[in-house]
């Protein structure tokens, strides 16, 4: 298992670091990056998931999470959002194919072959970290934002006891709901809604998934809280569910990652309280 180290950075006295590796999952050559605190390890691993458009440098340049996750001892991994290339099939508009692989395992043509980020954050990723970094991962915990929210919260749901804690900045909360998951949803996974709802944090919990607490911020003046994000079906599927739901709702601030900068300190510590 070769880990490439594409570039490396002294970081609040720890590394903030980008590496690639041949995955077997996607069969392409996959990027993440690494922010490792100071200090020997091993480090509880933080899971950042971004979202459509976005790749493994946009949680670590743009949330300035590191100076904290330093004085916690957290270490943060943030993979890219979908297999990329030449040969992998693409779409022209930014919410579909590469730069929107939705943490999931296409089934159908031409995305199968490649988009199998489920297997490749869940099941490969985990021992590239595990061997490569000093990494603790019996202590692992996941956030995610806008289209990385709803990786975060699906990826908890359906793997109980992998996650010590889950959060999300503006995620996409029902994706069979919304726009974007009616979209990508049946062109990565076929006709079947109960394809679908595999993938639908509201969905699952209504079937019997569970995590046991959830934390949540939602800026009000966000374009896509009202198409897109619908925070208010997460908060019904939790209270229904008996789920623990802290869904923060914050004026003024919109979707980037200026909000998510301002908030971000407080996952950390949620995430580190935990870990
Ligand atoms: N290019 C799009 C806007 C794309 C966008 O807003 N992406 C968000 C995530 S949206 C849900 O997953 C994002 O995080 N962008 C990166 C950033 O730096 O803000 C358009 O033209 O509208």
């Amino acid at each position: 298992m070769t880990v490439e180290t594409l570039s490396s950075a002294a970081c609040h006295g720890g590394c903030q670091s980008f590496h690639s590796h041949a995955s077997a999952s996607t069969g392409t050559v996959m990027k993440f990056g690494v922010f490792t605190p100071p200090g020997d390890g091993p480090f509880p691993v933080l899971w950042c998931l971004a979202g459509l458009t976005c790749n493994e440098e946009t949680f670590a340049i743009k949330a300035g999470a590191q100076r904290l996750a330093a004085e916690l001892g957290l270490m943060l991994v943030t993979p890219d959002t979908s297999p990329r290339g030449e040969g992998v099939a693409d779409d022209p508009a930014w919410d579909m194919g590469q730069g929107a692989g939705f943490y999931l395992d296409a089934t159908q043509a031409p995305w199968a072959p490649h988009f199998a980020m489920e297997s490749w954050i869940i099941g490969e990723l985990p021992g590239v970290i595990g061997a490569h970094f000093p990494a603790d991962m019996e202590r692992q915990s996941i956030m995610g934002h806008s289209m990385g929210g709803h990786g975060a919260l699906v990826l908890a749901l359906r793997h109980p006891g992998r996650f010590r804690s889950v959060s999300a900045f503006a995620p996409i909360v029902a994706p069979t709901a919304v726009p974007w998951g009616q979209k990508a949803l049946p062109a990565y996974l076929g006709d079947d809604p109960a394809a679908w709802a595999a993938h639908d944090a509201c969905a699952l919990i209504a079937g019997g998934a569970r995590v046991a607490e959830l934390l949540v911020d939602q800026g009000l003046a966000d374009n896509f809280l009202d198409a897109q994000l619908q925070p208010e079906r997460l908060a019904a599927a939790c209270a229904a569910a008996g789920i623990a739901l802290t869904l923060r709702r914050h004026d003024g601030y919109d979707h980037g990652y200026w909000f998510i900068q301002s908030f971000v300190g407080d996952h950390l510590r949620w995430h580190g309280a935990r870990l």
